[in-house]
């Protein structure tokens, strides 16, 4: 079944935590990002902890391999449920990464970002990437399981081939989920929930269409609606 993770795109801890008092009884997981986490740090994950919510830190480390190591070391003490990389930060790092915390947090799950969903075709050609933003999902997420990673985080395009390719334990986490009628603001590589729930999205990340809207609790009912069960 797929899980639906609401991003906490604000500017301050008690933005958030209203935000959580009025999603909460509707949504179990939160994700903390770079916004976010850079004004309030750790405080925000421990008020969410102590709500009982599993939450995403969702900081894309990449930098040497003993950095990031100890970077997600810090994440998951903090109590993150889940945290990221970059797959384009290699191997070594990943694999550092997940040697180092996987024996301390056995539960934590350690994904790769493989090709932001606000990146298109324009993007890899900029930066001499090879061939279509699949292709490079594909290759991105081969390199981190093969680095022990439990996931990626790509587009709803690419669930099928990733499952085909990697199996079904492998997870996928889709952000650039636009329900249908919202704005598409910086995304490219988009779809609706529905769509990445029947491809078999283990986790979606809404971020402005339910924090947004007008009536979030109404918006994120909708989006709950959409998941296969
Ligand atoms: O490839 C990626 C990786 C992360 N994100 C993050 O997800 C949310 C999406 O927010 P929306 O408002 O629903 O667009 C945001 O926090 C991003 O940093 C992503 O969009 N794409």
């Amino acid at each position: 079944m797929t899980k639906l993770i609401v991003a906490l795109d604000v500017d301050s801890l008690a933005e958030a935590e209203k935000a959580v008092d009025k999603l909460g009884g509707k949504v179990e997981w939160f994700k903390v990002g770079k916004q976010l986490f850079t004004a309030e740090g750790p405080a925000i994950v421990e008020m969410l902890k102590k709500k009982g919510f599993k939450v995403f830190l969702d900081l894309k480390f990449h930098d040497i391999p003993n950095t990031v190591a100890q970077a997600v070391k810090s994440a998951l003490s903090i109590g993150a449920d889940m945290v990221n990389f970059h797959a384009t930060g290699g191997s070594e790092m990943i694999r550092t990464a997940v040697e180092k915390n996987r024996p301390n947090y056995p539960n934590a799950e350690l994904i790769a970002v493989t090709v932001l969903t606000s990146s298109g075709q324009s993007v890899l050609d900029e930066l001499q990437v090879a061939g279509t933003p699949e292709d490079a999902v594909l290759r991105f997420a081969g390199l981190a399981k093969n680095a022990g990673a439990d996931g990626v985080v790509c587009s709803a395009l690419e669930i099928e081939a990733l499952k085909k390719a990697y199996g079904s334990e492998f997870k996928v986490v889709v952000p650039g989920i636009r329900p249908k009628g919202s704005s598409v603001d910086d995304q490219k590589r988009i779809m609706t929930p529905k769509q990445a729930s029947d491809l078999g999205a283990d986790y979606i990340v809404v971020g402005r269409p339910i924090m947004k809207a007008a009536d979030p609790v109404a918006a994120a009912e909708a989006v709950l609606a959409e998941l296969s069960i």
